[in-house]
């Protein structure tokens, strides 16, 4: 959609509504073009179907990204993007992701009621979401948490949250964010080593957990990290399919982002459209999945990414027949 006074230039992909309405967040950043935002947004869309099937949500998944430019009026831009959402009747839910403030959210919100504008704790979930995943790593490696080498890449809201809990859990973390300051406010609140950001996912630890960008896991990463374990909270982390068969042909155990990073739609579909007093049952599951996925790959030779795929498909299935 474009909306020309107010600079807007937008794509929204419902990817699938089998299983309910379309959760995705509203990315925003600046696209060399728009084949590159209908890319982005299709397969950031797919990744939220199987992220809430493999979370047992009733939603399916979409994702919206907007072009920011020198002649965004985001208040205005946001505005008409809330309305437009608005007009669809609730099949799309939003809330924030990557580049999209609280002030544009609160712009969409002031006439589209499926925005989720109340950001608290969502990170917080992601977090705990992390930490079972990895708890589920770690346990198929006869570990627990307490002394594991982790490496967190990205101190935003998200990678924070989840150094702040691993820290909790006894783990020693390296962190790098390629902001100098969002590095050294996690590293001191937490203990944390601070590690360089250009190197982070090459640091000689056990876990590696990015939750910064997408497509940062290369098959470079892939060949040569030092760690025996990937599991991070960015959406789309591996940088291309092939890689999650070099991965598992390393014996790195790898939780797709897909399971580990659902902490937030859980929170956020849990609570308005499913009406749960509770989602931490379904936040926990969250480690359940994860080691089922990584016995089943030891077991079969698939990689966790295909079984994860298969999974979500089959549940999608399931509800169609
Ligand atoms: N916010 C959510 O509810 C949510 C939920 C699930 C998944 N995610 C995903 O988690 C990731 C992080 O989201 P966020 O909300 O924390 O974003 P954010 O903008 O708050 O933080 C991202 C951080 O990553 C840093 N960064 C960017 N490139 C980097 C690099 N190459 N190396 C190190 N640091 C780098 C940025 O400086 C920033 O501090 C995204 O991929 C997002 O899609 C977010």
């Amino acid at each position: 959609m474009a909306r020309p006074s107010s600079g807007l230039a937008a794509v929204l992909v419902i990817d699938d509504l089998s299983l309910g309405p379309a959760a995705g967040g509203v990315r925003t950043r600046a696209y060399p073009d728009a084949a590159a935002m209908i890319a982005e947004a299709a397969a950031l869309a797919r990744a939220m179907t199987r992220k809430c099937a493999l979370a047992g949500l009733d939603a399916g998944g979409a994702k919206a990204v907007v072009l920011d430019h020198p002649g965004l009026d985001r208040p205005a831009a946001f505005r008409a993007l809330g309305r437009f959402i608005a007009e669809l009747g609730g099949v799309f839910r939003t809330a924030g992701d990557l580049g999209t403030t609280t002030a544009d959210l609160a712009a969409m919100a002031e006439s589209c009621p499926y925005v989720h504008t109340d950001d608290h704790g969502l990170a917080e979930a992601v977090a705990r979401g992390v930490v079972a995943c990895v708890r589920a790593c770690a346990r198929a490696r006869g570990r627990g948490l307490g002394g594991l080498r982790v490496a967190v890449q990205g101190c935003g809201a998200i990678g924070s949250a989840v150094a702040r809990a691993l820290a909790a859990e006894g783990a020693f973390l390296r962190v790098a964010d390629v902001d100098p300051r969002r590095t050294h406010d996690v590293a001191e609140a937490t203990g944390s080593h601070v590690h360089d950001p250009k190197d982070i996912l090459f640091a000689p630890v056990d876990v590696l957990a990015p939750c910064a960008v997408g497509g940062v896991v290369t098959a470079e990463v892939a060949a040569q990290a030092p760690a025996w374990a990937l599991c991070g909270a960015a959406n789309n982390l591996l940088a291309e399919p092939a890689v999650a068969e070099a991965l598992r042909a390393r014996g790195i155990l790898h939780v797709p982002d897909v399971v580990a990073s659902a902490g937030a739609v859980i929170e956020g579909i849990g609570r308005s459209v499913m009406h749960l007093a509770d989602r931490e049952p379904l936040i926990a599951a969250l480690g359940t999945t994860a080691g089922e996925l990584l016995a089943e790959s030891a077991a079969t030779g698939r990689t966790t990414e295909d079984l994860a795929a298969r999974r979500a498909v089959a549940r999608i299935a399931a509800v169609r027949r």
